[in-house]
């Protein structure tokens, strides 16, 4: 589905990614971990056009994206924070989303789960952190997308909020969707990813799927098996 070959983006004299390579060949769920500043979101944003690398390639379904940007047509994107008009309304944009891809809505459900409709006459820049982000969610799933990119989806959403995105992540993967999502929440991780990819100053420490990470470590949960490896690696590459 996507493959990426040599990517570097430096900003000024900041390496922030240093030769990335990887395949995500079919669907489920992906969860780029790594510290702050790492790259993930740099690295997100590269494949959905919004950063221009230096060099390497990006290809979607076998075509470079440089070439094209139709690709993105096939891509749900939620923001770490969105941002949207100051004074439309939540339903103008709604609507304002839809004429730009002139087309409806296909998948509504986030939209019904957070009960967004009701809210359709609230102006976006009075909404809480939390709203805003549920409106983010609503629009990166509406047009049924083969595949979603979530940077840090359930920060600043309630608990029930959370879940709901995480049962509709969940379902998407059950279709065959790929599902790439930055988090720094492990317990999350843990419950629905089928990959970890793990960047490190700008490089790809490991992809691997959950399960080879917890044999591997002979842990049962994440955040102890991702402790133990990179203690590992930590040693081996002294
Ligand atoms: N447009 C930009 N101009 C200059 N520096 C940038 C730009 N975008 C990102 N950076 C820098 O690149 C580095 C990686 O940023 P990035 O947002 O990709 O990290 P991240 O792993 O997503 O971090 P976090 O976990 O904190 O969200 C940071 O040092 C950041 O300051």
């Amino acid at each position: 589905m996507i493959a990426i070959e040599g990517l570097k983006k430096s900003f000024g004299r900041l390496d922030v990614l240093k030769n990335v390579s990887c395949n995500f060949a079919g669907g489920g769920v992906i969860s780029i971990l790594g510290p702050n500043a790492s790259g993930k979101t740099t690295f997100i944003k590269s494949i959905l056009g919004m950063v221009i690398p230096d060099s390497g390639r990006i290809l979607f379904k076998g075509k470079a994206i440089h070439d094209t940007f139709d690709y993105k047509r096939h891509i749900g994107y939620m923001p770490q924070i969105g941002h949207y008009p100051d004074n439309m309304k939540i339903g103008q944009l709604f609507k304002m989303v839809m004429d730009i891809r002139q087309q409806d809505a296909i998948d509504t459900d986030l939209l019904k789960a957070y009960e967004l409709e009701s809210m359709y006459q609230k102006t976006m820049r009075t909404l809480s952190g939390g709203t805003l982000q549920k409106v983010s969610a609503a629009l990166a799933f509406m047009f049924n997308p083969d595949v979603l990119i979530l940077d840090e989806p359930s920060a600043g959403l309630d608990p029930l909020a959370a879940e709901a995105l995480k049962e509709k992540i969940l379902l998407e993967r059950s279709k065959g969707k790929l599902v790439l999502i930055t988090s720094h929440i492990l317990s999350e991780a843990d419950e629905i990813s089928d990959q970890i990819l793990y960047l490190f100053e700008g490089q790809i420490k490991f992809l691997k799927t959950l399960a080879e990470l917890k044999r591997e470590t002979g842990e049962q949960k994440l955040n102890r098996a991702l402790t133990k490896i990179l203690s590992t690696h930590h040693v081996k590459d002294r």
